[in-house]
């Protein structure tokens, strides 16, 4: 069953136009890069899946839950780690995953597991009771990327997973990804790592100014890009 629709989706941001007629889908348990240049509209496409940027045209469904009709069971699929971390400064890192423990209906129980689980892996379990000012920004970056794995969702946005992360935290990420596919998560991130791309990936999407070039599999991205290149 495809976990993500994206159908025929436009966006404009003032009189610009930022990604035209995008159409794709995601299988579940599926992993698909989302690869282009810088201001291709790799970022303005994770956020419209999101919700955080408005649409002119088309459609996305999860699950068949569709964006528009039912935002808030729609949302509730999803879980998003942005470029930028994007915490509270008036918030623990403990207190961001209560808080997302709590809009993802987490029990105490399942959410203090996983807490512990995941701290001790991206190893910022003595990092509990710190406010983001005294965090590093791999730090940030680790809390934010917590927050989105702890819930058990069927679509995971992913914008620059490894960027910032020490090469411990980037393996362990890496892992816990593919255990999330084989679990029957479907994940969709952008990267401009491409050794990283290869080992994870199942298919990948070439995105430029805004429109999709190539949508294929991981295994043929060599072939395309030698291809292109000559
Ligand atoms: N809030 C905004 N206002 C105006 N233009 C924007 C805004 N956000 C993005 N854009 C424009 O949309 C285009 C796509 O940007 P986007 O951030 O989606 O690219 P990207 O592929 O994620 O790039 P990068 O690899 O650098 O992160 C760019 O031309 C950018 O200038």
């Amino acid at each position: 069953m495809s976990q993500l629709v994206v159908e025929n989706v436009t966006v404009a941001i003032g009189q610009e136009s930022i990604l035209k007629n995008i159409h794709f889908t995601v299988e579940t348990g599926q992993l698909i890069a989302l690869i282009g240049h810088n201001g291709a509209g790799k970022s303005t496409l994770m956020k419209t899946i999101m919700g955080w940027q408005e649409k002119q045209e088309g459609n996305i469904s999860v699950q068949g839950i569709d964006q528009d009709q039912e935002f808030l069971h729609y949302k509730r699929q999803i879980a998003y780690i942005p470029e930028e971390p994007f915490l509270l400064s008036e918030l623990t890192a403990m207190q961001h995953f209560q808080l997302y423990g709590k809009s993802y209906q987490l029990s105490e129980e399942k959410l203090n597991q996983k807490v512990e689980e995941l701290t001790n892996l991206f190893e910022i379990k003595d990092k509990l009771n710190v406010y983001p000012e005294s965090l590093s920004k791999g730090m940030r970056q680790k809390v934010q990327t917590i927050c989105a794995l702890l819930p058990e969702v069927d679509l995971l946005l992913i914008d620059e997973p490894f960027m910032g992360l020490d090469i411990h935290a980037a393996a362990a990420l890496q892992q816990l990804l593919l255990e999330k596919t084989q679990g029957g998560t479907s994940i969709l991130l952008t990267s401009h790592q491409l050794d990283r791309i290869n080992q994870v990936a199942d298919k990948y999407i070439l995105l430029d100014k805004g429109e999709i070039r190539e949508y294929d599999e991981m295994a043929n991205f060599d072939t395309i890009t030698r291809r292109t290149s000559q």
